[in-house]
């Protein structure tokens, strides 16, 4: 078994191991990617540009400079995050010095990250923007490029271009290909620094937690062999996420859901149980932003499931509905037909579930259950991170259902901890009815404060 991952709440560690290589991705989730994006090859992200507050950077080869460029090159490959599993994001800026100005700023010159698998390698990309402008300029990825396709394109991109000097925020988390391209760049004489290595100073923290992030669920899942898992939930002021007749819709407002549509784009699958099924009849997609539709996961022992909903329908998004071994394979039999695939357990469980995700080659998860599964997953320790949304109301009720169901802890005093809390606020338009707040998270170990109105709260434990 994996060893528990530490508590979370926005940098993933570093990776405790090294995991064998990416798996190969299932055929549909090829199919999920968008064609707009990966049909691209020479896409400029102007929206990138638009994305990241600074378009300058400070002296050239000052830590400084440095620094904000690294951060570019997360922010740019965090663009394609939900569409790059099982691989990373990468991102590449490519900048140089304004030697025909006064200016001690480095300009950008190319920016390229990686859409998707299959899809041309960030360092490409960027070096065909930059073109002639890529000679004798530097070049920041967020993570030291690996080599998926053993034909050294990311390396052999910056050779070619002329690149004289690459600054990599984060070494490849995988043993077998950690630290060859930065080898391979040296060995053509290009100078390579690497944050923490050859680049210390405070200002490098900042960026380097942007590379973490950008890439949590890939670290997490080199790291820990389990996909990166996130508990998201919807509750009202009173702790409540649904009323007593189990109805649900809807308890957070439409800046709120709007978060969540993002949540799911950035998902690999959604996880909920049976009792969703019934009660929600949810259809679970990233519909209102565009992007990668995440596999729909419903975990059931019973399969005592309706015969028509909305996760049957798979022009909407690929369903697994994943139950014990023998469970009514009449029912089974009819979702294949529907074209929903039926994978059972010798013993259905959170932990068997994500092991299955692992092998998949999800790098991520979102849990949308209810209070039942949710304690179960805590309670098998696969849950990493929690997006809690709470919205202004009231609705009581003895045996309304909580978003965290038994989880055998008798005193407060064993209460689960979260780290790294922090919040935030969102205010709805009129049409939502009231004011709504989104996400709040992290900072060490307390807990949160709530705005006014409501909030998300964010934090993570161990596992
Ligand atoms: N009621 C409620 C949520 N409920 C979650 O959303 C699911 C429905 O998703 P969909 O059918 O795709 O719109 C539902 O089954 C449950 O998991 N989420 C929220 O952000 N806010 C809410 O008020």
């Amino acid at each position: 078994m994996s060893p528990s991952p530490p508590l979370l709440g926005g940098a993933a560690p570093a990776p405790a191991r090294a995991a064998p290589s990416f798996l190969p991705i299932p055929i549909h989730t090829r199919r999920r990617v968008p064609t707009t994006r990966a049909a691209a090859p020479s896409f400029f992200p102007i929206h990138a540009r638009r994305r990241v507050s600074t378009t300058r950077a400070a002296a050239s080869h000052s830590h400084a400079n440095d620094a904000i460029l690294l951060r570019r090159a997360a922010d740019v490959a965090d663009l394609s995050a939900g569409l790059t599993s099982p691989h990373p994001n990468f991102g590449c800026v490519i900048a140089r010095p304004q030697l025909d100005t006064d200016s001690a700023d480095s300009r950008v010159v190319g920016e390229g990250f990686l859409y998707a698998q299959g899809t041309p390698c960030a360092e490409l990309l960027a070096a065909q923007e930059a073109g002639e402008q890529a000679r004798g300029a530097t070049a920041y990825l967020n993570l030291e490029p690996g080599d998926c396709y053993a034909d050294g394109t990311a390396v052999g991109s910056l050779v070619q271009a002329g690149i004289a000097r690459v600054v990599v925020g984060l070494r490849h988390p995988l043993k077998h290909l950690r630290g060859k391209a930065i080898q391979a760049l040296r060995s053509e004489g290009i100078q390579v620094d690497v944050v923490g290595e050859d680049l210390q100073s405070k200002l490098f923290k900042e960026a380097l937690k942007s590379c973490l992030i950008v890439n949590a669920p890939l670290l997490y899942r080199a790291a820990f062999h389990v996909p990166y898992s996130v508990l998201k939930y919807a509750m009202t002021a009173d702790g409540k996420i649904a009323a007593s007749s189990g109805h649900a819709s809807w308890i957070s407002g439409k800046a709120s859901r709007g978060r969540v549509f993002e949540l799911r784009g950035r998902s690999d699958a959604v996880i909920v149980g049976g009792n969703t099924v019934r009660f929600d009849d949810p259809r679970l997609t990233a519909r209102h932003v565009k992007g990668h539709v995440p596999v729909r996961i419903v975990m059931s022992q019973s399969l005592n499931l309706p015969e028509e909903a909305n996760l049957w329908n798979v022009n909407d998004a690929y369903t697994i509905v994943a139950t014990q071994r023998g469970a009514r394979r009449d029912f089974q039999k009819k979702l294949a037909m529907k074209g929903v695939e039926v994978v059972e357990f010798d013993m259905l469980n959170p932990r068997g579930v994500m092991s299955y995700c692992y092998d998949r080659g999800y790098l991520s998860v979102l849990w949308e259950c209810g209070g039942t599964l949710a304690a179960s997953a805590i309670s098998a320790s696969v849950i990493h991170k929690i997006y809690a949304f709470w919205a202004p109301k009231i609705i009581g009720g003895l045996n309304a259902p909580t978003p965290v169901g038994e989880l055998g802890l008798s005193q407060m005093t064993q209460a689960i901890n979260l780290m790294d809390v922090s919040y935030e606020q969102r205010v709805a338009g009129a049409e939502a009815g009231c004011e709504d707040i989104a996400p709040g998270v992290i900072a060490g170990g307390g807990s949160a404060e709530l705005g006014e109105g409501g909030a998300v709260i964010v934090g993570g434990r161990g596992l």
